[in-house]
């Protein structure tokens, strides 16, 4: 060929492939992305042609999704195999999942083999719980695994009547909790499992004895009142049905990643007639931005996330906070959610203020309630829930809790419209902290 053909040649063919690629660029583009991204390009879609709350610049609403099609696919992620097969402990693997900015990663179809240890494992000791107002035990599981039990003290349909943080411990709330916080991708709520423990059988042989000196019998019951804050005698006490004593399991985070505690900047005072600063001070949040710990680093949008869950779990009750010691970047660890679910008819607006006074929230975050709005969030969190062993004795949510998490996503998503219309969506939405 002559120079020239040659030329032509190569122009014509670059031309060919310019207009392929073009042509195929939303779907080269898109196969980049995330599965996590893609997911919620698709689910912006889904949100688009819903015409509810509408995102700002929503692209590729050209694609049609069922709502149905949506929850389907929600469920099949957040879904557990109990019997997926583990090539190593089960501990070492949750153990290595461990980051400083999450307690299990995105996948992680172990979850399942890991479950199934924390409800089979035999108990090898036992001992009052550690530190904190509520009664619970601390044991250890076959294989050296520590792990809280949180007994139940309420039946599932029981409500907490006064004050936003009365009452005691709810042990549902803390396997709900776990399983909220992976379906909004916080994932910073550790491994919680519901299991029937007989106290007789496994707790009476293994257990210290300061555990075992709390043990009394109530109408053929086995009981104790355990050592904490809060453990008064046997009239703080609470009793199995026979010898066998329904509760929660939490696994312990790894002993190398050591806890610090921080006071909450939006700390109630637990005084009635007195308020916080936070309740009485229209520039509070301006002030915490000033702090050293919030001016910069994600803690400001850590708290502003804990809100989100907390409210919708509705706990009011985080007057302290807990970041691993050695690394600045920490998550806030959405440790402790046993006050939760106490009252399904109650929105505690207040748990919200870090979020509607600071008028911003992460762009991430936000987009995932996007996704879970219009019930898809109560829909995917109920089956998700039904692969917990106690949810075959009683739903661990009732449907009044159930539909109170949708009722409370729309609250969170008409105060972050609220903010858009004073500030703009640019500055409320955080995208790199
Ligand atoms: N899974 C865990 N891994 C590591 N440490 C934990 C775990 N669970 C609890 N702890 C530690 O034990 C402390 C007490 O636990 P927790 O907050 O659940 O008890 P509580 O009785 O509800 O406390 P409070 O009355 O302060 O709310 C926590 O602050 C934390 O330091
Ligand atoms: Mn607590």
């Amino acid at each position: 060929m002559k120079l020239r053909q040659k030329f032509v040649f190569l122009v014509c063919i670059s031309f060919v492939l310019y207009v392929s690629y073009k042509i195929l660029e939303p779907e080269i583009s898109g196969q980049s992305l995330q599965e996590q991204e893609q997911l919620e390009f698709r689910h912006l879609a889904l949100k688009h042609n819903l015409k509810s709350q509408n995102p700002v610049n929503v692209e590729n609403s050209s694609t049609h999704i069922k709502k149905e099609d949506v929850i389907q696919e929600l469920i099949q992620k957040y879904r557990m195999d109990l019997s997926y097969p583990l090539n190593e402990s089960p501990w070492r693997i949750a153990s290595k999942w461990v980051t400083p900015r999450e307690i299990i990663p995105e996948s992680a179809p172990e979850l399942g083999g890991i479950l199934k240890a924390l409800i089979t494992r035999k108990i090898i000791s036992a001992d009052i719980g550690h530190k904190g107002t509520q009664l619970k035990m601390t044991l250890v599981l076959e294989g050296g695994q520590k792990v809280v039990f949180k007994p139940k003290r309420f039946e599932r349909a029981h409500v907490i009547e006064g004050s936003p943080y009365s009452g005691e411990d709810r042990h549902n709330g803390e396997i709900a909790a776990f399983h909220l916080s992976r379906i909004l991708e916080l994932r910073r709520t550790p491994v919680a499992v519901g299991r029937m423990i007989d106290l007789n059988e496994e707790i009476k042989q293994i257990g210290r004895i300061r555990l075992l000196e709390t043990f009394f019998n109530r109408d053929e019951n086995t009981c104790f009142y355990g050592k904490c804050l809060y453990c008064h005698g046997p009239e703080t006490g609470v009793c199995a049905k026979g010898s066998v004593l329904e509760g929660t399991l939490v696994l312990w985070l790894p002993e190398h990643y050591t806890l610090k505690l921080h006071k909450h900047p939006w700390a109630r005072t637990y005084k009635e007639g007195k308020a916080a600063k936070w309740e009485t001070d229209e520039d509070y949040c301006f002030k915490v931005t000033q702090m050293d710990l919030f001016r910069e680093g994600p803690r400001l949008m850590d708290i502003i996330d804990t809100a989100v869950f907390d409210f919708l779990i509705g706990n009011a009750d985080r007057h302290h906070y807990e970041t691993f010691e050695k690394y600045n970047n920490s998550m806030i660890i959405m440790l402790d959610n046993g006050k939760s679910f106490g009252n399904p008819r109650v929105d505690e607006i207040s748990i919200l203020a870090p979020l509607y006074q600071c008028c911003s929230i992460r762009r991430k975050t936000w987009l995932r309630l996007l996704v879970l709005q219009d019930g898809i969030l109560s829909e995917v969190l109920e089956v998700t829930l039904t692969q917990d062993p106690l949810n075959n004795i009683d739903p661990i949510l009732t449907t009044l809790h159930l539909q109170a998490l949708d009722r409370r996503l729309k609250i969170i998503l008409d105060h972050v419209q609220q903010c858009f219309h004073k500030y703009g969506p640019n500055k409320v939405l955080i995208q790199n902290r």
